[in-house]
């Protein structure tokens, strides 16, 4: 680790209106003042409706560190990334970035969808600071890296959520970037691409500052040297892995145990159960689970991901459940699915399972983490090897 501090971060708050026509007005009422040379209230009090998202947060980075920021969902992590990556300016203190950043925030943020993938690739790089034979030069490495090079020369609003990530990260890595800014969006990518992340991010530390930010302790311990644990925009504590993880864990079980439902998220979603949340299956037998969840407002579009863990934390098994296979809108009020897995292909073992509900942008609506454990029993004489597909028999609404 150098000395070289890259991040500087002095009491930076950000804040958002809850309502929209509000927050066109205010923006509005902010843009005049400043063009009339008048103080605004976007840096002073909250106006009726706004909120700090992000709120009075500071830190320092330097070479060779990498920090994991955590949080509950809408606690400020993403906004936090966002002023960093310059995408939005704080209404209060001040950011200094130090060198050229490499940033995978937002699912298809900074991709021109009509261009192709390979001409994204340019146009990102440009905006990166690469020169064209710098990026000629990193281009097969880009490709190939992505692994995806049969649709490098298709319009990128072809590609799947994983294939946007494959290439976006991709480019954010290959310009050996001084600071590198990576959000939540990396868990739409298979199991086996982000493993391979994770080895380049392992490889990039020595070199760059990191903020990693993820609902993935495991991964989260692994990477960071430091963890930030935000609490509606504030920072609640700060220090190492462990501890940290330790102190959110803690507080999640100690809701649960009040009764509180520990994994309503977004404000839309009331509740989101997986059942049984404990259950025991024969090797390779077919098995099935209930996803309900419970909302104040219709939302068009869900993908449920479900991902596997085993004892040691590594991911085994997961699947996602989208358009492709069941009606994914939520009506308001109760919505019941029961999933038929024709097999689970794993060793005998104990598991855990997270499932989380994501809209159609990739943007986390609840997270059900280590709440759903299974128990494979049989012969002990495995089974797929793992990273694997869960194979989805069916899915039916039940109401
Ligand atoms: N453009 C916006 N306008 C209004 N509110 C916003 C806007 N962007 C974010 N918010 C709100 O700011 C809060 C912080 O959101 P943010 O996305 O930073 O949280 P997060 O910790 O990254 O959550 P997640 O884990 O779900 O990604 C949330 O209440 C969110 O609804």
């Amino acid at each position: 680790m150098s000395d070289e501090t890259l991040i500087k971060v002095e009491g930076v708050s950000k804040k958002f209106c809850r309502d929209l026509k509000k927050s066109l007005w205010y923006g509005m009422k902010d843009l005049g003042n400043e063009l009339f040379g008048r103080r605004h209230s976007g840096n002073g009090a909250l106006r009726p409706d706004e909120f700090w998202a992000v709120d009075d947060v500071s830190f320092e980075l330097k070479r060779g560190e990498c920090l994991g920021l955590i949080g509950r969902n809408g606690a400020g992590k993403t906004t936090l990334l966002r002023m960093l990556n310059g995408l939005i300016k704080p209404d209060k203190g001040r950011i200094e970035m130090r060198g050229r950043v490499g940033a995978l925030i937002a699912l298809g943020a900074g991709f021109n969808p009509i261009l192709t993938g390979r001409e994204n690739i340019y146009v990102n790089a440009s905006a990166l600071g690469m020169t064209k034979r710098e990026t000629d030069e990193k281009i097969e490495e880009i490709i190939d890296f992505s692994e995806i090079p049969q649709f490098i020369d298709a319009p990128v609003q072809s590609y799947s959520s994983g294939m946007q990530v494959r290439l976006g990260f991709s480019i954010a890595t290959a310009i050996k970037p001084d600071i590198l800014l990576l959000d939540e969006v990396l868990a739409v990518g298979d199991v086996a691409f982000r493993t391979k992340c994770y080895r380049r991010v392992d490889e990039l530390r020595e070199l760059s500052a990191v903020i990693f930010v993820s609902h993935d302790m495991g991964s989260i311990a692994r990477v960071s040297g430091t963890v930030m644990r935000l609490d509606s925009g504030v920072v609640a504590s700060k220090g190492i892995p462990d501890k940290i993880i330790g102190e959110m864990e803690t507080g999640l079980r100690h809701q649960h145990a009040h009764g509180r439902n520990v994994n309503q998220c977004d404000d839309r979603i009331k509740k989101f159960n997986i059942s049984p949340p404990f259950f025991e299956v024969a090797q390779r037998n077919e098995f099935r689970i209930q996803v309900n969840i419970e909302t104040r407002t219709p939302i068009d579009g869900i993908q449920i991901w479900i991902s596997i863990q085993d004892f040691a934390g590594n991911h085994v098994a997961e699947c996602v459940l989208d358009q492709r296979s069941f009606n994914n809108v939520l009506i308001t009020g109760e919505n019941l699915w029961e999933v038929v897995f024709d097999m689970l292909p794993l060793r005998v073992g104990e598991y855990s399972w997270q499932v989380t509900l994501v809209d159609l942008c990739g943007r986390i609506l609840a997270v059900s983490r280590n709440e759903v454990h299974v128990s494979v029993v049989g012969t002990g004489i495995s089974a797929h090897v793992a990273p694997c597909t869960l194979p989805i028999k069916n899915i039916t609404a039940l109401f």
